[in-house]
């Protein structure tokens, strides 16, 4: 099989059927003509649509079946890969914005490091690293899409909190048997949960004092006894004039429930071993090769906000003054460090000791961090700019009512007319401001981790000896120049 049509891709989800619950319901029939899903599974089709419309640029040719398998499946060998898959994720993230932070290549990319790295998982038994690997041959040659989960509940957050209540609430297995291992519990936050032909799930950081939690694999998203618990949809209308991102884009949050779920042997990595668990991240380059992805998708989100601001300048004609400049030079100068932090890291990648070349991570993760703070700040900028504005829009029945001559006098701007300016100021809300819109600012903050955490982690592992050293060369230096001046002082007293 080559790579799947935005048709096909919807026909299998549609067909997987799994338990989604979504505003006290469970969703019965075809999921993508809900209106909760419907635009943005629309919106993923289109992307399997595109990467078959542009093989050459979207596709390599597999080497062992001759197939053309998607890019973000590919792993990279040499730097030329690393700028073929940014190419490519590009082209899929302009196609939503940048909006869509789980389009297919995200899961992708994760899938593709973990199997590179799938010796981890032979500790004890080598069958896990061939299923890890068997999951990457599949994934590539069905074109699969996934879900994923690495967290446990939000019930209590304290260091010193361990779990223990009489029924499980972190998902855990409680049992294992000649069929599997069986799973209880919960797990958050699985986004585009239930639209997707897998889920994964990898282990969080209780692994390390509790083996029970030490455990991973991938199981349909229609295995019995798994549930998708969806959050109220910000898909509030279809119309793209009113609501122009969060009609196409709004992806979903799902809390995941296992109630009694078995995973089958072949689905297993990893059961009741802490050691796997944790070498996962510290020894696989999933982080810098998902770093890459994110950070490739998020300079086209930057290039779409820094439009939309100078957009919103020109509409009302407010760029004469100062702070005006300021603020938009403070967009330009994260898009410009983010594309110099990416561009970086793929003239600094390395192989690791797995043969995948992997990109720098310093620079990676300076952007990933960087990234939470600048984007609410964007955020922000388009509502200092927009004012009023962002308030002022009348839906599209208000255009088509007997209000519309009013609408044409009193809200057309210096450089457009009524209708223009109100598409223009809707998009900046539904970026800033909406229920969609304050999601978005949520996900760019924590979807990759606690930004505090990360930046504890980086203060901890940043290498930080050179910049000591050229501080002490400095003193030194310095000191034999000030005993000379003291030496000096005295003798003239
Ligand atoms: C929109 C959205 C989509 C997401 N999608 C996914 C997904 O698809 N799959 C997935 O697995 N995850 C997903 N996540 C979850 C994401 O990984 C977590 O939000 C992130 O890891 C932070 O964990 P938390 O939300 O439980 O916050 P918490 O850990 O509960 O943090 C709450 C607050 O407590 C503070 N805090 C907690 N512990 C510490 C500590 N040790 N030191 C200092 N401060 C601390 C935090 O800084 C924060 O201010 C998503 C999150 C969002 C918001």
């Amino acid at each position: 099989m080559t790579v799947i049509s935005g048709e096909e891709y919807l026909n299998r989800i549609n067909q997987m059927n799994a338990e989604v619950w979504i505003d006290g319901k469970q969703m019965k029939g075809n999921i993508s003509d809900h209106p909760a899903f419907s635009g943005v599974m629309k919106s993923q089709a289109k992307l399997y649509d595109l990467q078959q419309k542009k093989m050459d640029a979207m596709t390599y040719t597999s080497p062992k079946t001759g197939e053309k398998i998607g890019l973000s499946f590919l792993e990279p060998k040499t730097k030329e890969d690393l700028e073929k898959r940014r190419i490519m994720i590009q082209e899929w993230a302009r196609n939503s914005v940048g909006m869509l932070g789980r389009s297919p290549d995200y899961m992708n990319t994760a899938v593709m490091s973990f199997a590179a790295a799938a010796d981890i998982f032979a500790v004890e038994d080598n069958r896990f690293a061939e299923n890890m690997r068997n999951l990457y041959e599949r994934a590539k040659n069905k074109d699969l899409s996934f879900t994923h989960t690495f967290i446990n509940p939000q019930v209590n957050r304290s260091s010193t909190y361990l779990e223990n209540s009489a029924k499980v609430i972190s998902a855990q297995t409680i049992q294992k048997n000649n069929d599997g291992i069986v799973v209880e519990g919960a797990r958050l936050l699985a986004t585009q949960g239930g639209i997707t032909d897998e889920i994964i799930v990898f282990p969080t950081h209780l692994a390390s004092v509790n083996k029970d939690f030490a455990y991973a694999f991938s199981i349909p998203s229609n295995t019995p006894g798994l549930k998708f618990i969806c959050r109220e949809s910000f898909r509030y209308k279809d119309s793209a004039f009113d609501h122009p991102l969060g009609s196409q884009f709004d992806e979903i949050d799902t809390i995941v429930v296992f109630d009694h779920v078995t995973v089958p042997w072949d689905r297993v990595f990893c059961y009741q071993n802490p050691e796997a668990s944790l070498k996962i991240y510290s020894e696989s380059s999933f982080y810098p090769l998902i770093a890459h992805q994110i950070t490739s998708r998020r300079i086209v989100k930057t290039e779409f906000i820094l439009g939309v601001a100078q957009m919103l300048v020109n509409t009302i004609n407010v760029g004469e003054y100062q702070h005006i400049h300021e603020k938009i030079t403070e967009v330009i100068s994260g898009l410009e460090t983010l594309k110099a932090l990416l561009l970086t890291s793929e003239m600094n990648a390395k192989l690791d000791k797995w043969g995948t070349m992997v990109p720098d991570y310093p620079p990676l993760y300076t952007a990933i961090s960087m990234y939470s703070h600048l984007y609410p700040r964007y955020c922000e900028i388009l509502q200092q700019i927009g004012a009023s504005g962002l308030v002022s829009i009348p839906s599209e029945m208000d255009f088509l009512s007997d209000v519309r001559s009013d609408l044409e006098t009193y809200l057309q701007a210096a450089n457009t007319n009524a209708n223009d300016r109100v598409k223009l100021f809707r998009l900046a809300w539904d970026i800033s401001m909406s229920a969609f819109g304050s999601r978005q600012s949520l996900y760019e903050r924590f979807f990759f981790g606690d930004p505090v955490k990360m930046a504890s982690s980086i203060y901890q592992n940043y290498d930080k000896e050179q910049s000591i050293s050229l501080v002490e060369t400095f003193l030194k230096n310095n000191c034999e120049n000030a005993s000379l001046f003291s030496k000096t002082q005295e003798e003239d007293s």
